[in-house]
């Protein structure tokens, strides 16, 4: 089984994926880290140099075209499932999973990990919540359309697995 994370950024699913995978003893692939060791460069260096449209593009190539194992969490990019036909490409290929979280929780772990985030490494603490309920309302449509959605702000490791595995 192939289980693909998606939510904003700051949701967790970076970190909640990499647990989520140790328990079920699945790989896990980071799409962020999957598009820089393909890129051979940062995302924040490939941000400024190709803009991001071109980010898009690639994001888009390197989701569909990797070779998965057969068991793996995948913890995508928050605005991955966002483009393109990405989130019905998810849907065919795997279970997906919205870690759902409000503007302000979002905003109150992103204020630390924003320089490495070229959509908010210009952003005061101020505007980041404000970036977040416009960029949220754009995305949720496509966040909606995943085959499970769980509270971020209470994730279950156990529960989850089992609503996977039953869904
Ligand atoms: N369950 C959690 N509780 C509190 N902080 C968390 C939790 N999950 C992640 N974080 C923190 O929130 C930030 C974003 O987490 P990350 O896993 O990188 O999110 P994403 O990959 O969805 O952007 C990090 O600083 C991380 O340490
Ligand atoms: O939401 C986005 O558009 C992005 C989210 C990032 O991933 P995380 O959600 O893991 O931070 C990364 O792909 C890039 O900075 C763009
Ligand atoms: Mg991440």
């Amino acid at each position: 089984m192939r289980i693909f994370l998606i939510g904003f950024m700051g949701c967790g699913k970076s970190t909640f994926g990499r647990k989520l995978a140790a328990k079920m003893s699945y790989d896990f692939i980071d799409l962020d880290h999957l598009f820089e060791s393909t890129a051979g460069t940062s995302i924040r260096e490939y941000f400024n140099a190709n803009g991001e449209e071109a980010f898009r593009q690639e994001e888009s190539r390197i989701l569909k075209s990797h070779d998965y194992p057969t068991n793996c969490v995948v913890a995508t990019g928050g605005g991955a499932p966002c483009y393109f036909d990405n989130m019905d490409w998810i849907n065919n290929n795997g279970v997906s999973v919205y870690i759902q979280m409000s503007p302000a929780a979002l905003a109150q772990r992103l204020e630390k990990g924003k320089a490495k985030r070229p959509l908010l490494k210009d952003l005061n603490n101020a505007e980041i919540v404000d970036f977040i309920e416009h960029k949220l309302a754009e995305r949720a449509s496509y966040y909606e359309q995943a085959a499970i959605t769980t509270d971020g702000m209470n994730l279950n490791i156990e529960e989850l697995i089992a609503q996977v595995i039953y869904r």
